[in-house]
């Protein structure tokens, strides 16, 4: 069964509990881009924020920190979410790093960059949930699908198959109603999409939609 988590980059932060509420009916969980304008060109939101979703909802909540030594913040984010996803390109000692966010009580995840190889997980994948495939560069929600991104998932399915057959394969950035099935198809089993929900009239029907699209391809 596919997963959805809408990323609120994409949401009106003004009636953010109302956004919230509106994608929860039928996602699996919320996901939270947090930036520093440094590892990305992008800054968004920090903890106040995130404590207030907390507070607001029991949802699994699914950080994915692009920050540069994001392990001066773990414990802090463990206090608020179920997820840590670090990026492979931020990290020095990654196997220290994952390790920790386990011990914290938080399942762990590593994202890879679009120009990032699969091969470099090959040591780290059997201590992960989850790994995030960057489909786009990452810092901004609305940019264009990388299509290269077919044959990542499908390499990194490969490997898990293998290593780490429990894998979550994420994909995050321009994902949509045209690449959800292929992207299903190639070994994903959740998809981070942020403006194909937010920015649509009905976000509960296009979540629909969206899983129906990843279950098409079989
Ligand atoms: O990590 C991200 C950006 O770095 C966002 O989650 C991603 O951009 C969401 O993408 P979209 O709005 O295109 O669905």
């Amino acid at each position: 069964m596919p997963k959805i988590y809408p990323s609120i980059l994409a949401a009106n932060f003004i009636t953010l509990g109302t956004e919230i509420d509106k994608v929860l009916k039928n996602a699996d969980g919320i996901h939270l881009d947090i930036m520093d304008g440094v590892f990305v060109p992008n800054i968004s939101f920090g903890f106040p924020i995130i404590e207030s979703i907390r507070k607001y909802t029991d949802a699994y909540l699914d950080a994915h920190l692009m920050i540069v030594e994001p392990d001066r913040y773990l414990e802090k984010f463990a206090m608020y979410v179920n997820s840590i996803t670090v990026h492979y390109e931020t990290v020095i000692h990654l196997h220290r790093t994952v390790t920790w966010i386990k011990k914290l009580g938080c399942d762990a995840g590593v994202s890879l960059n679009p120009h990032t190889p699969i091969f470099m997980l090959e040591e780290i994948l059997p201590f992960l949930d989850k790994v995030l495939i960057m489909s786009v560069n990452p810092g901004f929600t609305g940019q264009q699908f990388i299509e290269s991104t077919f044959e990542k998932v499908k390499k990194l399915r490969q490997l898990a198959n293998k290593i780490n057959p429990k894998l979550d394969i994420m994909v995050d950035g321009g994902v949509n109603k045209d690449n959800i099935g292929k992207l299903a198809l190639a070994g994903a089993t959740t998809f981070i999409i942020g403006a194909s929900i937010f920015h649509k009239e009905d976000p509960y029907v296009e979540i629909k939609e969206l899983k129906e699209a990843a279950k098409s391809i079989d």
